[in-house]
């Protein structure tokens, strides 16, 4: 499968702050890439880095296996929502995007209309903008993203804010374009469930770090059931635990809480093992978790980064 994004020990420091740590990452033709991390995180910086906004501090950025000078070329086939795009509140739609065709250099005319269609505005083309809502104006700016035809999306946060119905159009706009156009994507959000139902594999960043990479389906299964112990000697627990199941995955929270994400089968061995070396369990449990906690504990808590 054809890479479309391919990141190399990317960073970016402003002043004296990494914002990203070396960063590898790949986004293959085909995908829905969610990137979930809190306010703050480094999504909007690792996007304006790909949008050739901001110049990378050090790594490499390959782009359709394009580097160096060929990179700019690769970038015409990628649509960039990163940052608001400035319309003309007092212009319709079809004359902000006629205007931006013409700067943009878009030869066919017929195309502002085609966007229209595609993203559902073709009766309120002759609206103003400033009489657009809020999920409307989210959508003219994915209109504007696609006037030059791109193979891949790469969109900052374009639900953010939006009430439950713009979410849904949104969505169904996105899987429209991925499976319809095969539309590569890649989408921002601080709100994991905003994007439970579109994307077809999670990246979870904080600091500047990414602490996961899962497919639905692997994500499904992990934020479905954890043990959750209470114990007395959290480092010795974690050695324990270390040594007798390599892929363990798991993460410490504060009050000696420790939460284990797989493994959860084997709960009964693992309580075994903790008693047999002398830890005291004071709580023991499996628990079924939403999506929502998941990611809190993922981007917000003591992950394991
Ligand atoms: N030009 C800049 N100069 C200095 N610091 C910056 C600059 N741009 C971003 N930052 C800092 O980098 C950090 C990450 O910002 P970024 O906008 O990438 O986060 P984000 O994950 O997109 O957050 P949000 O969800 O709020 O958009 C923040 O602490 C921000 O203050």
């Amino acid at each position: 499968m054809e890479t479309i994004i391919q990141t190399y020990q990317l960073t970016k420091t402003f002043k004296n702050a990494t914002i990203i740590k070396p960063l590898n990452f790949s986004l293959r033709k085909g995908e829905i890439c969610a990137l979930i991390g809190q306010n703050g995180s480094g999504k909007s910086t690792l996007f304006k880095m790909l949008a050739g906004q901001l110049h990378p501090t050090t790594g490499d950025i390959h782009l359709f296996g394009k580097t160096g000078r060929d990179v700019e070329q690769a970038r015409r086939r990628m649509g960039f929502l990163v940052e608001t795009p400035v319309f003309f509140p007092d212009f319709t739609a079809s004359q902000n995007l006629e205007y931006f065709r013409i700067q943009r250099g878009v030869v066919e005319k017929k195309r502002v209309d085609e966007v229209l269609k595609i993203v559902n505005l073709a009766k309120e083309k002759k609206k103003r903008f400033k009489d657009y809502s809020m999920g409307m104006k989210q959508r003219l700016g994915i209109a504007l993203c696609l006037l030059s035809s791109p193979d891949c999306l790469v969109l900052d946060e374009p639900i953010n804010g939006l009430d439950a119905e713009g979410i849904r159009e949104i969505r169904n706009l996105l899987i429209k374009l991925n499976q319809e156009k095969q539309i590569t994507i890649f989408i921002s959000s601080h709100i994991l469930t905003e994007l439970h139902l579109l994307a077809t594999r999670f990246v979870f960043i904080k600091n500047g770090v990414i602490v996961e990479d899962v497919s639905k389906e692997k994500l499904l299964e992990k934020s479905r059931k954890q043990l959750q112990l209470t114990v007395d000697d959290p480092a010795k627990t974690v050695q324990l635990l270390e040594r007798a199941y390599a892929d363990i995955e798991f993460i410490v929270l504060p009050n000696q809480v420790i939460i284990i994400h797989n493994y959860v089968e084997s709960s009964g061995d693992i309580n075994r093992l903790l008693l047999d070396n002398g830890v005291s369990v004071r709580e023991f449990r499996i628990e079924a978790r939403n999506l929502e906690e998941y990611f809190l504990e993922l981007v917000g808590g003591n992950g394991h980064d």
